[in-house]
């Protein structure tokens, strides 16, 4: 699958996905929409499809497009090389991504999760909640190896946690767990700033939506991990239909292309306004990662949802990772689903906002930031 180049990572960043290209006599990859693939061989396309169906991807003709699909596969192969893993599957949203996970270990006898709060909402709540047949410890990061029992399927971390920024010592993390296999929602981070299979987890999780694709416009979800694993998930994604559409595919092909300019371009804005932010009298903390990246978040003592209100450059709503900042509160939105108490716990106040930092001028932004802190006082 990869290329073995010895080309730095910036550069298979680029070229990723789309080595067979020029021999093909293509410079954009092409976009297949096929829903069916035909055969004149039914005896051959059925061994094919038992081949899928048991997670399988030869990358061929998928049969149906449900199953795969070669758009799709570039994507898959692009992240998977920069994430540093044997394989990566695609989903149509990061949650498709997670549901797949943990069925995949539902159905090897693995139901119990353990998890280290905090995480993005919805995660939280479909641990919490058991939806799909897992239960859920949940523990710091220091007392996750002695939560493990034989039916332990998983250790679920993020890191920069949502919406927090919460680092976790991976290495520490995996080493303690080993052999149960962690999984790591690498969103916030990215590959450019941190690749976690290389810090010893097995699974890593992307809501693609966010920095993968890049501009607010495609949505989607990936796993990198091993090929035994990639199996399961993709025998997960046959009989569950989570597929990512074949243009989602292109779009995040294409946005892995400038994720290493992205994310450093946006991490040096968030880190000033981040000190700017520090030194502002109406904000009492800053949130920001040891590791850089794009997010900040800040607890304020003015209104936040009126500060939230007051913006005007920067847009008020949810998600991550655009190429326009985007500012929101998550005791209201992103984490509103989860336990009330169970936030609290884990560091979401009602005084904590979320900021996506993206590509504007940082001077623009910080005047916008600072005339809705004016605005927003009580
Ligand atoms: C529905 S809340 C949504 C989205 C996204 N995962 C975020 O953290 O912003």
């Amino acid at each position: 699958m990869h290329s073995g180049t010895t080309h730095s990572w910036n550069t298979r960043a680029v070229h990723a996905g789309k080595d067979d290209l020029a021999a093909l006599g293509l410079h954009a990859p092409p976009i297949d929409l096929s829903t069916t693939y035909p055969s004149h061989d039914v005896v051959a396309e059925a061994a094919r499809l038992d081949d899928f169906a048991a997670g399988n991807d030869d990358g061929g003709p998928p049969v149906y497009g449900r199953v795969a699909n070669p758009t799709v596969r570039r994507f898959e192969d692009a992240l998977a090389e920069l994430e540093g893993a044997q394989a990566a599957v695609a989903f149509a949203s990061g949650m498709a991504a997670l549901s797949a996970c943990l069925l995949a270990q539902v159905a090897a006898g693995k139901p119990e999760i353990i998890g280290v709060r905090p995480l993005y909402g919805t995660t939280d709540h479909l641990l919490d909640s058991g939806l799909l047949g897992t239960s859920v410890t949940w523990v710091s990061p220091e007392e996750a190896a002695s939560a493990i029992t034989d039916r332990t399927g998983l250790v679920v971390v993020e890191s920069p946690a949502n919406p927090t920024l919460t680092e976790v010592d991976l290495r520490a993390l995996t080493d303690a767990c080993a052999p149960v296999p962690v999984l790591v929602d690498n969103t916030f981070a990215t590959p450019v700033l941190q690749r976690p299979l290389t810090l010893g987890a097995a699974m890593v999780l992307h809501s693609a939506t966010k920095y993968l694709g890049g501009h607010g416009d495609v949505m989607g979800g990936v796993v990198a991990c091993s090929d035994e694993f990639a199996r399961s998930l993709r025998q997960v994604r046959f009989v569950t239909g989570g597929m990512l559409h074949p243009i989602a595919g292109y779009e995040l092909l294409r946005g892995l292309a400038t994720l290493p300019v992205r994310v450093r371009a946006a991490s040096a804005t968030a880190g000033e306004l981040a000190r700017r932010l520090a030194e502002h009298p109406h904000v009492t903390e800053v949130h920001y990662p040891r590791l850089g990246g794009a997010m900040v978040s800040f607890e304020t003592s003015v209104d936040p949802i009126a500060l939230v209100s007051a913006v005007r450059l920067i847009t008020p709503a949810v998600s991550l990772g655009s190429v326009d900042s985007l500012i929101q509160h998550p005791a209201s939105l992103t984490h509103r689903i989860m336990d009330e108490v169970a936030r609290k716990d884990a560091g979401i106040s009602p005084d904590l906002v979320r900021l996506s930092v993206g590509l504007e001028d940082v001077d623009d932004l910080w005047t916008d930031l600072t005339q809705a802190l004016t605005h927003a006082v009580r």
